[in-house]
């Protein structure tokens, strides 16, 4: 049995991190992040190799190349607290750039399912962010991560919006469906209507701590996700899932592109005219 030391940052003597199950060297610097386990090895069949690292608890690890640039993919499972938990250990072992590759309800008209969202910024509707700071940081994204992700997009020719998402706690009351027995209090009946009036796009439920931990932690951050549900017409559909990875994929190989071309400019920040100086 592996020993983890110490109690504030448990790991063992190689560096296997306590939940991840993974160590430096197994992950890429580039590291997608679906919630759900049984994504993971549909998003890294779309790559060049892959091999499977870990699979502990919900964490579920791969690791591969995406045309020549070598990337992982890791399973946050639902919700802040397990995404924190991937963050700070993925960090711990070398990953700086992370996607989410997720599923999300569409609140705004004119979003049908099996479109993408990128989502450019979150709400902080959640709670594991607020143990980390103050509720008046932004949850924003990386702008080279966003703006890659629209280039891999339209590259793609894949159908996008750019949106602002809302994550929440709840998958039920929390993005305003009725719970058991018809649960539904008055705070949730105005929600969307309120959202929806603050142009937020989608609901889903990380990207809000993964943003708010990105910006603390000088990592960057972005977010795809695949539209399953319509929370106006009351449609559900699982849709969208490949062109998600392909999107996000496709991403991290422009991403890879900019950082070459930064190091090379002497720039920190990647920029449109970096590659005419
Ligand atoms: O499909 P994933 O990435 O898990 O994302 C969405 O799906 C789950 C709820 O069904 C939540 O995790 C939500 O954020
Ligand atoms: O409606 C939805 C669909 C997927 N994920 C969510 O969190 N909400």
């Amino acid at each position: 049995m592996k020993k983890f030391m110490p109690a504030d940052r448990p790991q063992t003597e190689e560096g296997y991190q306590y939940h991840i199950a993974c160590k430096p060297g197994d992950v890429a610097r580039y590291v997608l992040l679906p919630g759900d386990p049984e994504r993971v090895p549909k998003i890294s069949s779309l790559w060049d190799e892959a091999r499977e690292i870990a699979f502990h608890r919900e964490y579920r690890t791969h690791t591969g190349k995406y045309k020549g640039v070598p990337i992982s993919v890791t399973s946050t499972g639902i919700g802040g607290p397990s995404t924190a938990i991937a963050i700070e250990e993925l960090a711990a072992i070398g990953a700086d750039t992370f996607i989410r590759v997720g599923s999300t309800g569409a609140i705004q008209p004119g979003i049908e399912i099996g479109d993408l969202i990128i989502a450019k910024a979150a709400v902080r509707l959640e709670g594991t962010s607020k143990q980390y700071v103050r509720v008046e940081y932004p949850a924003s994204a990386d702008i080279e991560v966003t703006l890659a992700l629209i280039e891999a997009a339209e590259t793609l020719g894949v159908k996008y919006h750019l949106g602002i998402t809302a994550s929440t706690d709840s998958f039920y009351v929390g993005q305003a469906r009725p719970g058991l027995n018809g649960y539904f209090p008055s705070f949730a009946k105005n929600l969307i209507d309120d959202l929806r009036q603050a142009k937020v796009t989608n609901f889903e439920m990380e990207a809000a701590t993964l943003y708010t931990l990105a910006n603390i932690y000088g990592l960057r951050a972005g977010c795809v996700c695949a539209v399953f549900a319509n929370r106006i017409t009351n449609e559900f559909g699982k849709a969208g899932e490949k062109e998600a990875a392909l999107v996000a994929s496709e991403a991290v190989k422009i991403l890879h592109e900019w950082d070459e071309e930064k190091e090379k400019k002497g720039k920190k920040v990647w920029f449109p005219s970096l590659r005419k100086l």
